[in-house]
């Protein structure tokens, strides 16, 4: 991997009480691709995120993002600074529309505190409105979901109302896309375009994804680079093929259930 990491976790410990959630954990993301976290449950994937968009605070380590320190910075300000994500259960407002919940994207550039309301008075401020408008509209026809903007969310099938936390997320207009598991809980056919929009936001938007997921085939399929934790502790990472091959991997996942799919999936790939 050439790119240069946009994220940089560095020796990250956390713990509740007696529990140790994250070991010493380091790993980069590289700038441009597709960085899967994987690991079997409770190996700390859920605690990692938390910790990155700064919901948790680690007792140990560093995380920087583009190059500064994330070090006390909260976690409205990391969003504001272009870390979006994602929640494992859908955070939406249901009882509003499509197109609103994705207008709340934007509350993360929205400019708070006098003099920035004076200053952002007038032109600069209509300009700021029409751009905020036009990525919307961009956001919406990209992720096909024009039929539905006027839609009450709650009314919305899993698929579609996960494709609109995406579109949210997209308002934001990231440099980084964290994304906790995007296909929990979706059919193959939700899967499939769900991965295909998660491979265009890369391509055609250049947003960096770092994802949470469980499913096998889709985090090999899409993914640039993995990460596995086990127990609070990055047990491998590299290139889809590299961490399949992986013992260390295989063995973290025998029991877990997952390893069916991993063994397929290695199968499949030697044939
Ligand atoms: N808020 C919390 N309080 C206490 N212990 C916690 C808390 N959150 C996580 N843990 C513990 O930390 C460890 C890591 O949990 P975490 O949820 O991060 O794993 P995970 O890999 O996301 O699991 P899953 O795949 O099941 O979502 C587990 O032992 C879990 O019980």
């Amino acid at each position: 991997m050439t790119a240069s990491p946009i994220l940089e976790v560095s020796g990250v410990s956390l713990a509740f009480g007696g529990v140790r959630a994250l070991s010493d954990v380091s790993f980069s993301v590289p700038e441009g691709a597709i960085t899967a976290v994987i690991g079997p449950n409770g190996a700390g994937k859920t605690s990692l995120f938390n910790t990155i968009s700064g919901f948790y605070r680690p007792q140990a380590g560093s995380i920087r993002f583009a190059g500064t320190s994330l070090d006390g910075v909260r976690a409205p300000q990391r969003a504001a600074r272009g870390l979006a994500r994602t929640f494992q259960n859908i955070a939406l407002f249901r009882g509003m529309t499509v197109l609103d919940n994705i207008k709340l994207g934007r509350h993360a550039h929205m400019r708070t505190g006098v003099l920035d309301a004076l200053f952002y008075w007038g032109r600069a401020q209509k300009e700021e409105l029409e751009l905020r408008a036009e990525i919307e509209e961009r956001i919406i026809d990209f992720l096909e979901i024009q039929h539905i903007r006027n839609a009450s969310v709650g009314t919305l099938s899993y698929g579609l109302q996960k494709r609109v936390e995406l579109a949210r997320a997209l308002a934001m207009r990231p440099r980084i896309l964290m994304l906790d598991e995007p296909v929990a809980g979706m059919n193959r056919e939700e899967t499939e375009d769900m991965a295909r929009f998660i491979l265009d936001v890369k391509e055609e938007w250049g947003v960096t994804i770092l994802m949470v997921e469980h499913d096998m085939g889709m985090v090999m399929d899409i993914s640039d680079h993995v990460v596995v934790l086990n127990f609070g502790q990055v047990i491998a990472s590299g290139t889809p093929r590299e961490v399949q091959g992986n013992d260390a991997v295989i063995a973290a996942y025998l029991g877990s259930g997952d390893v069916g799919a991993i063994a397929r999936r290695i199968k499949a790939e030697a044939a």
